[in-house]
């Protein structure tokens, strides 16, 4: 490449101009490939020298030429006539013939000549020799040819770097016209003829010595003058050099990755971090363009922006990706400018720096602020901005969206039993799950502890919001290995739809964990839709929650008592104990109102001993009052399930009341045992070793199976009201009733039927031998008297035996 640039002052350049100029500058003195310009080594390198000789000498063999065909045809038309023999012409033609191949070798086969050591001053050696020939056969002491000794000079101060070695090959040459002029004198050679020259010249000592005089001054002057100028060239070229090198190293110790590329694109310089950072080498450079390596994404961006720059305009800041040799891609952002060299071409230059790792931890940092670390899912940030997006979307289009908003029933139990581990690794499988399950145009979050939320976008009908609920309460509800565990969770569920309910992200999302709660209340496992009603709900569930703390020291808290009855006699064979809150404001609550919040605020605890010690003080009391061993059953939260000093309160509370284990049977839910067999399994087989009996409440709405129940230490199974209460109407749950009867005889286990509220249900239980009833047919949950009373008396059963 060629320039201005090329010889002015780097250093000034870069002080005065923009990079890409100053760039440019420096770019004239080395290409892209490496390959150093000719112009600007000319003079520094031993090639570039004898190159620059060899086209000298070419052009002084074509001015000798040119002179002998001009003197041979003026002679040969003029009176004298052609006068040089055969012998001069013949010798000539050597030396021509010598000379042109000598310099042909010089100029274009330098790498073999170099090879030979002294190979500069041979050629000036030749060229003397050539010269004192080309002197002789032109005169002689009169030839006009001398001076060319002075152009040897140069030659020699050119190819020389030493000042005393062209000063010895100029003296040479003086020498050798010295010589020349001396074996004439004594006719050592034979002068040569030439017309105009007086042939005395030749042996005319005086003539002769004032001749070699003269040619020794000026040949030793020019080889004086020229050394030193030389030297001068050197020096300033050498200072040059280094300058360059020094803007070389600039850029090469630069961090930011500098190129230039030509019109079409193609690399004609790049610094050694481009090279590094991309991976390409000076040899891959020349095949490869700038389009080549720009993703596909940032193509069409970046090559507008590059036209734009050729069109004359000013390129901003530009940022996109390129690919490095080995496929990576490298994020770079930079800017580029476009410079037009002196023959019209234009040079667009970039700067830019390598910014992946930056991008990278921007982007690890964006998802660490928009997803949750523990299942990847969207946190609540991202999920409502992509609930936002989505309502948009809907808004243009006029579709609907549903809201789901999922909690995981008693996880708390879960992560406080098994460890955290577990519950992540579970909290991790239901992340999984709700993904799979999932459209990919659906969207699905976590919003913190067990909570999660989904958007379904797109919906044809509200509908289908139920139809995925439901299908998520089928995959959460299959069992789950975490670790050496197998679970077996529930979730409840909340539904809202826009525009129905709200047309802000957050308000769905708020209206959906409200129905959420709804779904809870209604026993869990299930879910539910907003409705307007909730929000009362909602309010009261505050109420609840602040007034529920005080509920235990302000003796709110009532046992009630329902009997269960023998199927065949109608004789109260037991009692359950249910828990009632008498709220001063809301009045008396049942346990569907206030157990879950019991369990979330961990009050559940201390609740549970005292229905516990006010169960067994009754059951002491009844006893004192003659009524017998009285047995009652006390429902036991998921929770207190897994509380460390279970057995040992309940042994304390039973030996504080003095009562028998035996008056003390325990109801737990099949689907809290459910949740983690193995535990569940543990504890419950301590329980029955005091004495106690088992229960498992609500059978049928849970996963045991027969293998399940034969492992645990259970008396008897509590088929579920839902079931019960289906029974004449519902031919599957007939059946289901009828298995599970069934199949706990075949266990050895006590079956009662719990919600019979008609005779019908009641015959269908007797006729299929179930052993025990409760139900609202003999008496709801009644108070202490009442329940005295009827220990004491009986049930009336007359009006239910009128009616049979
Ligand atoms: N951890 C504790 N949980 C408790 C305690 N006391 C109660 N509970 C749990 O609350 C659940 C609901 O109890 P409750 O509202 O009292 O309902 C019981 C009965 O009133 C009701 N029942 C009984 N017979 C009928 C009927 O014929 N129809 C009808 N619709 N309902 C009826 O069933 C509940 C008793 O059922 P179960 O316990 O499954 O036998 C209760 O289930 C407990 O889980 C407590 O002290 N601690």
């Amino acid at each position: 490449m060629r320039g201005a640039g090329s010889r002015r002052g780097p250093m000034k350049a870069l002080q005065n101009q923009d990079p890409p100029t100053w760039l440019h500058n420096l770019m004239t003195f080395e290409s892209a490939d490496g390959a150093v310009s000719e112009d600007s080594r000319q003079f520094t390198s031993a090639r570039g020298r004898t190159i620059l000789v060899a086209q000298a000498r070419w052009l002084l063999l074509l001015v000798f030429a040119l002179y002998g065909l001009a003197a041979a045809v003026t002679f040969a038309s003029s009176r004298y006539g052609l006068f040089v023999d055969t012998a001069q012409i013949v010798t000539l033609l050597v030396a021509v013939v010598t000379v042109f191949g000598y310099n042909t070798l010089c100029h274009f086969y330098y790498p073999v000549i170099s090879r030979l050591r002294y190979v500069d001053h041979l050629q000036i050696l030749f060229d003397l020799i050539l010269v004192t020939l080309l002197v002789h056969y032109s005169g002689g002491a009169a030839s006009w040819f001398w001076p060319v000794y002075l152009v040897v000079s140069i030659e020699a101060a050119v190819l020389l770097e030493r000042r005393r070695q062209v000063l010895a090959m100029g003296s040479l040459g003086s020498l050798l016209y010295g010589g020349l002029l001396l074996a004439e004198y004594h006719g050592w050679v034979a002068s040569v003829a030439m017309p105009f020259v007086d042939p005395i010249l030749h042996s005319d000592g005086l003539y002769l010595g004032l001749s070699w005089f003269w040619v020794c001054v000026l040949n030793a002057t020019v080889a004086l003058i020229s050394a030193f100028l030389m030297r001068i060239i050197r020096r300033e070229n050498q200072a040059h050099r280094e300058s360059e090198q020094r803007l070389v190293s600039f850029l090469d110790t630069a961090n930011d990755l500098i190129f230039c590329v030509r019109e079409d694109g193609s690399f004609i310089y790049t610094n050694r971090s481009w090279q590094q950072t991309l991976g390409y080498d000076s040899e891959s450079l020349p095949q490869l363009k700038l389009q080549d390596i720009v993703q596909q994404d940032d193509k069409s961006r970046c090559i507008s922006a590059f036209n734009n720059l050729l069109d004359g305009n000013s390129g901003g800041a530009i940022e996109g990706k390129m690919t490095a040799r080995d496929g990576r891609a490298v994020n770079v952002e930079g800017s580029m400018t476009c410079s037009r060299q002196e023959d019209g071409e234009r040079l667009v230059w970039g700067i830019c720096r390598d910014i992946t790792e930056r991008k990278r931890a921007q982007d690890q940092l964006y998802h660490l602020a928009h997803h949750d670390a523990l299942t990847g899912l969207p946190n609540r940030t991202n999920f409502i901005e992509r609930l936002q997006q989505e309502l948009a979307m809907a808004k243009r289009i006029g579709r609907e969206v549903a809201v789901l908003f999922l909690d995981l029933d008693r996880f708390k139990m879960i992560n406080d039993t098994l460890g955290h581990d577990s519950g992540d690794a579970l909290l991790v499988e239901v992340a999984a799950r709700l993904k799979k399950l999932l459209r990919e145009t659906d969207a699905v979050g976590r919003l913190g502890g067990d909570e999660f939320a989904i958007v379904l976008g797109n919906l044809n009908c509200s509908a289908d919001a139920e139809r995925v609920a439901e299908k998520i309460l089928k995959i959460l509800a299959e069992p789950l290995q975490v670790n050496e565990h197998e679970l077996f969770i529930t979730t409840s569920i909340g539904v809202s739809h826009f525009p129905a309910h709200h047309n802000s992200p957050e308000e769905l999302v708020k209206k959906a964990d409200i129905a959420m709660y709804s779904a809870k209340a209604q026993g869990r496992n299930n879910f539910k839709v907003y409705n307007r009603a909730m929000d009362f709900d909602s309010e009261r569930r505050m109420i609840l929650e602040t007034g529920i703390r005080r509920a235990l020291e302000r003796d709110e808290f009532r046992i009630h008592y329902q009997p269960k009855v023998d199927a065949s006699t109608g004789e109260v064979t037991s009692l359950e104990a249910l828990l009632r809150w008498q709220h001063p404001d809301l009045g008396l609550l049942p346990p569907a109102d206030f157990i879950s919040l019991a369990e979330e605020t961990g009050l559940i605890f201390s609740i549970g001993e005292w229905v516990l010690r006010q169960v067994c003080h009754q059951v002491r009391e009844w006893a004192d009052l003659g009524l017998g061993d009285v047995r009652v059953a006390v429902n036991l939260s998921g929770y207190q399930l897994q509380q460390q000093n279970l057995v040992g309160q309940i042994s304390q509370a039973l030996e504080d009341a003095g009562v028998s284990p035996e008056c003390l049977e325990l109801e737990v839910t099949e689907t809290v045992v459910m949740q983690n067999p193995d535990f569940a399994v543990a504890i419950l087989r301590q329980l029955k070793e005091l004495g106690i009996c088992i229960s498992i409440d609500d059978f049928g709405t849970g996963y045991s199976s027969l293998s399940h129940l034969r492992r645990f230490s259970i008396n008897t199974l509590k088929i579920d009201k839902s079931f019960v209460q289906e029974v004449e109407r519902n031919a599957t749950d007939a059946a289901i009733t009828q298995a599970i009867i069934a199949m706990g005889k075949s266990l050895d286990l006590k079956i009662v039927a719990e919600g019979v509220e008609t005779e019908g249900q009641l015959e269908f239980l007797r006729g299929h031998d179930c052993h025990e009833i409760q139900g609202y047919l003999f008496s709801q949950p009644v108070a202490v008297d009442k329940v005295t009373e009827i220990l004491r008396n009986g049930l009336d059963l007359k009006s239910l035996q009128a009616a049979t």
